[in-house]
């Protein structure tokens, strides 16, 4: 089958089709997650409705907000005695005052007659002004209030009442502070006029009134309210609105974090990425989902604002909140990008989401009021307009408080006599988004975390990223040779230097002869992501390897040997430390992504999705593969018959078994015929039908493409492998067909010779047996020197003929047959020895190898500093390519 070369683009939107396809899928299959997630808005708002009423209900008695057919009047009150507050003592003046001169005093005596609750102990006379404020200065919390006279000139008495904004002097006891000016001003000034009032009508003074006092004038004060009908002039959400439509936003950020960081823990993304999922397709399908659920929250939410009747949707226009919410909710999305990019663990994102959820919801609560006014400088609230949540804060407040009057309409939001109009606020939630967005990219890029090759860190620059073909403009890192430096040569296998030299002489990318070429693989677990340090560990030390067409090439080795981390280098799971390989010529460090497009892979556990059938993974995949749409079902049907999983293909993958499991990733692995098919233990958990049936698919499969196998099935190895590859401890240690290896590492050929019957069993029978068994013993040793008997029964002795002797063999039987009657011999049976033998002898050989430190890094990282035209360059970039690594960093140590 060949495919038409797929059109970047067209591809990127093809899979970027059936991705949404997924989402949807499981979107609808998870459906009370999601019906919570599409609602959530509504019980948001819900939440604000009743608070409102709970709120308009206490108010509802308070005389301000309730119906008041006609307005009243209350007399003005007696000047509150001053009551001392617990922590100033025992007494407290109601009032002082200055100057302490007769007419004063005769005020204040008419004061203190007229509020009979006072006594000269509640007031204090002091000479002057100054005097009154160094007491008050000296005595915290023990006056209530002053009466300071100022002048009588001119007929105008003026004078002040000074009181004592500290709200000690009227503590009641229940901690309420009652308004200055109704309980002290004003019947201080009303008691004092009274007693000016009476000076002037000469009732009870000897001195002169001021001119301008007529005679006899009495005034009784009250004070009231108008009359008003029930009002409602608390706006909930003025107070709370930010924090309930925020959290109704972000409840979406929070699970997209936790969906992205899923995929990525649980290796599903780096799957897919392995079966060809292009990067832009895995995002834009992310996006678009939850900009679909977002755009759906806005809709409700409004919906919820209208059916509640809040003023702050009814008086608004439309498009001022409407294009609030929408671009906030964009921003979070982009900001959930970010730090899916930056998170490794599911449990990490939940804790940061609802962590940043909370953060958020405190810090807008009281950051824009401090921050978005007058004089405050640009720079600063352009460094907090950096999180969307603050500035979609200051936006909501404006249209808060635009809706306690006739609202704001669209024309206004440019408003530039307003502190940060709205205009504004919709430009900065279009950077963060955008800053996010590319944020997230690059540090995805740069710093995939454990799984994917890190690309340099101006990969943005280099052609290939957006052609997905290699350029000659493109940047080549030269990646030292190691194994010299690595291997000691006396210790290894003759075909395994040979194999090394010939990779030499290769030119992998001209070489029409090998499905894949490695040169010099090295890969070094890296303790620390900065720097190197002692706990690195070696996993694979210098492999160089070649790997035919059409053939299948296994992999065998102890656990640990080194394979998965070989066959994940070669997947593109993650890309080599040193070293490179070729896959059909292309370069697993520079071209992935073209090598992906002609690959399959069975990885060695299976990456299913739970809420997903074996048929829609298999849709999925094809996609993936560019396989034109109208030949997905007969490529599914194609793929399934093959691993025998037709009929439960419909069925989820939760329910399948272990070996149907594999069975499906094998099936994964061959959509949509790759040249080359990576099988990372295909057959585990696998009964022996099931493992026959693999085999059987796998046999077939080997006429077109090459086949890279590792497993711990010797027998799996032996039936299918047309070369064999043993690891142990990070380094190839013999190479060869199954044939050779046995010949030379095992330890010969066994040769079983089958007794005629001597008759019923009795003890003649058995003498008879014995030495008929006794002279074939004497026969065979004499015949080939070294031969020993393995086994022996009255029925049989097996013997073992040492490799050296091979060559005799083919004389020995012929000897064997010829003196068969003489000897009794019923049969003759010959085996060379099992591949199992010759494993088991490899590994017995490096058991004593200890795992090497990795000295020899430190070398290579030596002989780099050496490169001293180049060092500081590359230090240079270097630091700045680590930039967002740092805030990289961060979240990784949180995770
Ligand atoms: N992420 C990692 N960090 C550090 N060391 C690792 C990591 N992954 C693997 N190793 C180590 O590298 C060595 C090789 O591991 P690898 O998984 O490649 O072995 P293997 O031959 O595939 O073994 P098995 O047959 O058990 O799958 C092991 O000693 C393992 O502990």
């Amino acid at each position: 089958m060949e495919f038409e070369e797929p059109n970047y683009f067209q591809l990127t939107l093809k899979q970027t089709r059936i991705l949404l396809i997924k989402n949807w899928r499981i979107a609808y299959r998870k459906r009370v997650t999601t019906a919570i997630q599409l609602t959530v808005p509504f019980f948001f708002v819900l939440g604000l409705y009743l608070i409102q009423l709970a709120v308009d209900d206490a108010l509802s008695t308070n005389d301000l907000f309730a119906d008041t057919p006609s307005s009243f009047n209350n007399p003005i009150s007696l000047i509150p005695k001053c009551i001392p507050h617990p922590s100033s003592g025992s007494h407290c003046f109601t009032f002082i005052y200055a100057p302490d001169d007769d007419i004063i005093q005769e005020f204040v005596s008419g004061v203190l007659q007229d509020n009979p609750h006072l006594g000269q102990h509640d007031v204090k006379a002091f000479p002057n002004p100054q005097a009154v404020n160094n007491f008050i200065l000296a005595n915290k919390n023990k006056t209530q209030a002053a009466y300071i006279f100022n002048s009588f000139t001119n007929g105008i008495i003026n004078y002040d009442i000074q009181y004592n904004t500290s709200c000690a002097n009227s503590w009641n006891g229940n901690g309420q502070c009652p308004p200055p000016i109704d309980s002290v001003i004003a019947p201080m000034q009303v008691s004092m006029d009274k007693q000016i009032m009476k000076l002037s009508n000469h009732k009870s003074s000897s001195h002169t009134p001021p001119s301008f006092i007529p005679n006899s004038i009495s005034i009784e004060w009250s004070s009231g309210l108008l009359a008003h009908p029930k009002t409602k002039y608390y706006n909930i959400v003025s107070d709370l609105g930010s924090i309930f439509f925020f959290a109704s936003l972000m409840f979406q950020f929070v699970l997209m974090l936790q969906d992205m960081v899923v995929e990525k823990e649980t290796k599903l993304k780096e799957g897919m990425r392995m079966m060809g999922l292009k990067e832009l397709a895995y995002y834009l399908s992310w996006f678009l989902t939850y900009s679909v659920f977002i755009i759906l929250n806005v809709f409700l939410l409004i919906a919820s604002g209208f059916i509640f009747q809040f003023t702050f949707f009814k008086r608004n226009d439309f498009g001022t909140y409407f294009f609030l919410f929408l671009l906030f909710g964009m921003s979070i999305i982009c900001f959930g990008f970010f730090l899916s990019a930056c998170l490794r663990k599911s449990q990490a994102a939940t804790f940061i989401g609802f962590f940043l959820f909370i953060l958020f919801s405190i810090l807008q609560a009281f950051i824009p009021n401090l921050l978005y006014i007058d004089g405050k400088p640009y720079s600063i609230q352009a460094i907090f307009s950096l999180l969307s949540p603050i500035v979609f804060a200051k936006g909501l407040t404006d249209l808060a408080t635009a809706s306690n009057f006739a609202g704001l309409r669209w024309s206004g939001i440019a408003d530039h006599t307003h502190v940060f109009p709205l205009l504004l606020v919709y430009r900065w939630m279009v950077l963060d988004s955008f800053i996010f967005l590319v944020l997230g990219w690059y540090i995805d890029n740069v710093f995939p975390g454990e799984f994917g090759t890190p690309k340099p860190f101006f990969f943005f620059l280099q052609p290939s990223y957006w052609t997905g073909r290699p350029s000659r403009l493109d940047f080549k890192s030269t990646t030292p040779s190691q194994s010299s430096q690595i291997l000691n040569h006396s210790n290894l296998d003759e075909d395994v230097i040979n194999e090394e030299l010939k990779v030499k002489e290769i030119d992998p990318k001209n070489s029409n002869e090998f499905a894949v070429v490695i040169k010099d693989l090295v890969k070094i677990y890296r303790n620390n992501a900065f720097f190197r340090s002692k706990k690195d560990f070696h996993a694979v030390k210098g492999l160089s390897l070649t790997m035919q067409k059409n053939q299948l090439f296994a992999v065998l080795g102890p656990n640990g040997a080194g394979k998965t981390t070989t066959f994940s280098m070669l997947t593109g799971l993650f890309g080599p430390t040193h070293g490179d390989a070729y896959i059909y010529g292309h370069s697993i460090s520079d071209e992935m992504n073209t090598i992906r497009k002609f690959m399959g892979v069975c990885p060695q556990h299976d990456l299913l999705f739970s809420h997903l059938t074996g048929r829609e993974h298999l849709e999925l995949y094809s996609a993936f593969k560019n396989i034109p749409v109208h030949r997905i079902d007969q490529e599914v049907e194609e793929r399934l018959k093959e691993v025998g999983l037709l009929e439960i293909g419909d069925r989820f993958t939760t329910v399948y078994s272990g070996g149907e499991k594999r069975r499906l990733s094998v099936a994964i692995a061959m959509t949509g015929d790759p040249k080359i098919v990576f099988l990372d233990e295909p057959c585990t958990a696998m009964d022996p039908i099931g493992r026959r049936q693999v085999w059987n698919i796998i046999e077939k499969m080997k006429k077109n493409r090459a086949i890279v196998l590792t497993t711990h099935s010797m027998e799996e190895a032996d039936i299918l492998s047309d070369k064999i590859g043993i690891m142990a401890l990070g380094r190839l240690r013999c190479l060869g067909d199954n044939l050779h290896l046995k010949s030379k590492y095992g330890s010969g050929y066994k040769v079983t010779v089958y007794l005629k019957s001597q008759g019923p069993s009795s003890y003649n029978n058995l003498a008879l047996a014995k030495s008929i068994q006794a002279k074939i013993v004497n026969f065979v040793l004499q015949s080939v020197q070294g031969a020993t008997v393995l086994a022996s029964s009255t029925e049989h002795v097996t013997f073992s003929i040492p490799r050296d002797k091979t060559n005799e063999l083919p004389a020995f039987l012929e000897t064997l047959e010829n003196n068969q009657t003489l000897l009794n011999i019923e049969d003759i049976d010959v085996n060379i020895s099992s591949l199992e033998e010759v494993f088991l002898k490899i590994v017995e050989d490096t058991t004593n190898e200890s795992k090497q430190p990795i000295t020899q890094d430190k070398k290579s990282a030596a002989s780099w500093k050496g490169c001293s035209g180049t060092f500081w360059l590359n230090v240079l970039l270097t630091i700045l390519g680590y930039i967002p690594g740092v805030i990289h960093a961060i979240f990784v140590v949180l995770d």
